[in-house]
């Protein structure tokens, strides 16, 4: 198993952009001709943004193509720090209009009031997962696998079971419910996207070895892959 991930540098955030899109394109498209159907996992936060609308514009059968994403705030998809908007307003567009989105958030107070129906929810999803994006924080978070996050033991276990879980954490400002590490470390490609020198900076440390709850994205690096994972990163 090989496990390293490749990192690939780019000039800037334009290149990167359309780097990752075509990469997770072909990967789709290629889901598509030989399944049928294709899932895509992105993140939230302001990192994706050029990468969706790059994306947005691909020639692929998007109807056949789910899109959700790695993690939620639990806030209503009319506030604008939710994921979902995010994505709606940047990805779900041009011929990207056409994919199918698996949202979140639900209208409950907590996310654990809405617990069965997320796990239901997610469980029907096909799995191995085709492609997931994961950004990562200054603080190494990735998805919401927050450092001192309340549930962060169960969202990195490998053995769970789980697709969702809820997180709280004192640098995640509401509640979050993030998908769990197996479902993203067994996606066909999985690619972290960061820019700029502190994340670059961040990710070497992690990479260089130390506490998982220290800097959580060790979960994601560290995990037995068949494929490596591609870190995309620009200045
Ligand atoms: O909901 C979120 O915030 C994310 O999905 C999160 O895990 C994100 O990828 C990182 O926080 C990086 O965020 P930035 O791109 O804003 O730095």
């Amino acid at each position: 198993m090989s496990t390293a991930p490749v990192l690939h540098r780019y000039r800037d955030g334009d290149a990167l952009a359309e780097a990752l899109a075509v990469g997770v394109a072909a990967v789709l498209a290629g889901a598509i001709a030989t399944r049928g159907t294709a899932t895509l996992a992105v993140s939230g936060g302001s990192t994706p943004k050029r990468f969706f609308e790059r994306l947005s514009q691909a020639e692929i059968d998007w109807p056949n193509v789910n899109v959700l994403l790695v993690d939620e705030r639990w806030v209503p998809a009319t506030s604008d720090r939710s994921n979902a908007a995010l994505v709606a307003d940047r990805l779900l567009k041009n011929r990207a209009a056409a994919a199918h989105f698996i949202p979140f958030y639900l209208d409950a107070e907590t996310p654990e009031d809405a617990r069965e129906d997320l796990a239901e929810r997610f469980r029907r999803l096909a799995r191995p997962l085709d492609a997931a994006v994961l950004g990562m924080g200054t603080d190494g978070h990735t998805a919401s696998f927050f450092p001192g996050g309340d549930n962060l033991d169960a969202a990195i276990d490998p053995q769970t079971t789980e697709p969702v879980v809820a997180m709280r954490a004192p640098g995640a400002g509401e509640p979050r419910v993030t998908l769990t590490l197996p479902m993203l470390v067994e996606a066909r490609l999985l690619a972290i996207h960061i820019e700029g020198e502190e994340k670059l900076a961040v990710y070497e440390k992690a990479l260089g070895g130390g506490p998982v709850e220290e800097l959580p994205i060790r979960a994601v690096l560290e995990a037995p892959r068949k494929d490596p994972a591609n870190v995309f990163w620009c200045p």
